[in-house]
């Protein structure tokens, strides 16, 4: 049994720290913010995702995990800290896995691992995480390890694919390798891929960047499909039916916390990197031209409100970090158009956000921006007759269209100008 500290208790530092727990470890959780601290030392997840709690309360049940606000020693330090986008020098923000490095150094002894699990640029183990840690005056290779093993997760669907998901693992030098593909065997049920640490960081955000590209790519045929008067949807589906294309699906941009950031910890350093910048700027368009259908539908009508349908960044989520859907509101604001929210999943936003019968009360347009299953099925009788005019726009071509033509929508999907 090794003791491992985890700094970062969030959408993945917990998890992972848990599944360690569960497995044969004794788990120490970190987290800078004591409100995640008391809430996990009360036996309460901060967040909820399928499975989670059960994990939590079994961890707990075996005494094998606490939360706690400051680092202690241990044989492992992992880091699974926020790394977001300076978006004013585009490029990753490290200051927290800085920060994190530096509460390691006072507890660090000779044979520990430190792993970083926080998405990072290339060359981040190899250099800053070095650098912080030799502070220590031990040496990294010699003394202590370092390996890099991204989170590649999806939201959603977190803790079986923290298990069943293929594992990058590079560590710094073949010991970092080997001592950390030991302790992610304990739960992992994937295949362990073994590189170095400057390959497994440039591994996760080539995936992710090849995802942006290729929903930028979707979202282009879109424009290009309503250009033409044709349906982009079903060019795609029988498009997909060649063995090998594999067109992602278009929609009002590209949210979460991953795929609209990482691409820029790619570049910040590249000298060529014109294919994924362009990329990001269309998928970061695609609230404009999102808009610009709604000014289409809603011509001629004088201060229009228009009813949001979903807020999350995607289907059947809470989560709404760096959701498209904010951009198309503010857009939608600045155009004059008052603005309604509902969404089954989001309580609580940077707008309110309304029971459904509040919502579409009195609206000229509804505008589907997140695929929930709700808004699948959803029977516009539901809410009657309390639109003022029966104009809906889905951006995620979701929606029973029969259902909305019985009860006489306009209906407007993107991609599909017919
Ligand atoms: N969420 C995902 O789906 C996902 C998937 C793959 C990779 N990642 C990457 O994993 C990393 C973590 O992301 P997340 O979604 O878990 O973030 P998060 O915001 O949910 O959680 C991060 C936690 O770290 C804490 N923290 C900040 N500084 C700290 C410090 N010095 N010591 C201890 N705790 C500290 C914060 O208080 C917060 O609770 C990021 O680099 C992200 O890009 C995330
Ligand atoms: C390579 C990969 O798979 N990485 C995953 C990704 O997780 P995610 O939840 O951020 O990813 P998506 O589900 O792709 O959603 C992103 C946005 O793109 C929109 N979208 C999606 C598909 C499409 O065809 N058309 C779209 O418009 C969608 O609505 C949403 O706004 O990053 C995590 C962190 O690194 C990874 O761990 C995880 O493996």
């Amino acid at each position: 049994m090794s003791k491992i500290c985890v700094l970062g208790q969030g959408y993945i530092g917990l998890p992972t720290a848990l599944l360690f727990a569960n497995n044969g470890h004794e788990v120490v959780g970190i987290d800078v913010n004591k409100r995640v601290v008391d809430t996990l030392k009360a036996g309460k997840m901060p967040f909820e995702e399928k499975g989670f709690q059960e994990l939590l309360d079994g961890a707990i049940a075996k005494n094998a995990f606490r939360a706690e606000s400051l680092v202690e020693e241990a044989d492992t330090f992992l880091v699974a800290v926020p790394t977001p986008f300076d978006s004013e020098m585009r490029m990753a923000d490290l200051k927290y896995v800085v920060s994190a490095c530096e509460m390691i150094v006072p507890h660090l002894k000779k044979g520990n691992l430190v792993i970083i699990e926080s998405t990072i640029p290339p060359k981040t183990c190899d250099k800053q995480v070095k650098q912080i840690l030799e502070k220590s005056i031990l040496k990294m290779c010699e003394d202590f390890y370092v390996s890099h093993c991204p989170e590649r997760a999806i939201p959603g669907n977190t803790l079986h694919e923290m298990v069943y998901n293929d594992r990058v693992i590079g560590g710094v030098d073949e010991k970092s390798t080997q001592l950390t593909a030991e302790l992610y065997s304990s739960f992992v049920k994937g295949n362990l891929h073994l590189t170095t640490s400057t390959t497994a960081e440039m591994i996760k955000l080539m995936e992710n960047t090849f995802r942006d590209v290729n929903i930028a790519l979707a979202n282009e045929f879109a424009q290009i499909a309503d250009d033409y008067g044709i349906d982009v949807w079903k060019a795609i589906e029988i498009a997909n039916k060649h063995p090998r294309v594999s067109i992602l699906k278009p929609g009002p941009g590209v949210g979460g916390h991953c795929i609209a950031i990482d691409p820029w910890f790619l570049t910040e350093n590249a000298n060529n990197s014109s294919l994924i910048m362009m990329s990001r700027q269309i998928n970061d368009s695609m609230p404009q031209y999102v808009l610009k259908m709604v000014k289409e539908i809603l011509v001629g009508i004088e201060n229009p409100t228009i009813t949001v349908f979903g807020v999350a960044y995607k289907g059947d989520i809470a989560d709404t970090r760096a959701t498209p859907a904010k951009k198309f509101i503010r857009l939608a604001e600045k155009e004059g158009f008052k603005v309604k929210i509902y969404d089954p999943f989001v309580k609580e936003w940077s707008y309110p956000i309304l029971e459904l019968g509040e919502a579409v009360e009195g609206s000229d347009c509804i505008v589907v921006l997140t695929d929930h299953s709700e808004f699948k099925e959803m029977d516009p009788e539901k809410f009657g007759s309390k639109m003022n005019k029966l104009n809906i726009i889905d951006t995620r071509n979701i929606i029973n269209k029969s259902l909305w033509k019985k009860s006489g929508y306009n209906i407007k999907i993107i991609g599909n100008e017919s």
